[in-house]
């Protein structure tokens, strides 16, 4: 059975490749807005609508979608819209820890379940010329917080605490939890049924 990943994201594209999932990618317009303050709860939000948004367009499908953001001081980091902010944004995370959150939402039909990680990420203290020439290379624009820790943002992170794949997007063993949950495979030859067993 192929799954649907509800998402744009190449990084998603990339890790769920990367495990041998089959499935195709299908998005459909959802508002990236929400009322919801507190972060693991935003981006739980955010990944239902996304994945819901497509079931529209395929009611029985067995659909996964994700929603990344940054925290710091309180404050929810989306997408920089546009250089300049990006240059901002990374001012604000230099020489300090902040918290990525991913929240994941997997359905299959009218069952639904989501879950979320948080990962630590502390970037070492950058000078103005580091942080311009980061934000020049343009890769932090269609990312959380500006930066992409799998591309050259890991020159940016001096460590980090909980799931690498949580900040790049998708938080793998997680997402794996939450399709257990709902008694569907993720990796066909890893949750299949043994042979024999009833
Ligand atoms: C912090 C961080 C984020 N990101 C990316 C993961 C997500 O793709 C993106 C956060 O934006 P999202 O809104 O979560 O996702 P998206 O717009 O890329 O894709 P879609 O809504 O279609 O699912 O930031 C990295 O790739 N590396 C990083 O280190």
């Amino acid at each position: 059975m192929t799954w649907i990943l509800a998402s744009g994201s190449p990084r998603r594209r990339e890790l769920l490749g990367r495990i041998g999932v089959r499935f195709e990618v299908l998005t459909a317009h959802t508002s990236e807005d929400t009322e919801q303050r507190d972060p693991a709860q935003a981006v739980q939000e955010l990944a239902l609508h996304k994945a819901r948004a497509v079931r529209e367009l395929r009611p029985e499908g067995r659909i996964i979608a994700a929603d990344t953001v940054v925290t710091v001081d309180g404050d929810i980091l989306g997408k920089p819209r546009d250089a300049s902010e990006n240059l901002e944004m990374l001012r604000r995370l230099a020489g300090r820890e902040h918290v990525v959150y991913t929240g994941v939402a997997v359905l299959a039909g009218a069952r639904e379940i989501s879950g979320f990680e948080a990962t630590a990420v502390r970037f070492r203290p950058l000078s103005e010329a580091e942080l311009r020439w980061y934000a020049a290379t343009g890769e932090g624009l269609d990312k959380a917080g500006g930066y992409g820790i799998q591309e050259r943002g890991m020159l940016l992170v001096e460590g980090i605490t909980g799931d690498y794949f949580n900040v790049m997007g998708l938080p793998m063993v997680r997402l794996l939890a939450l399709c257990r949950a709902l008694d569907l495979p993720l990796v066909e030859d890893l949750d299949l049924p043994e042979k024999g067993q009833p």
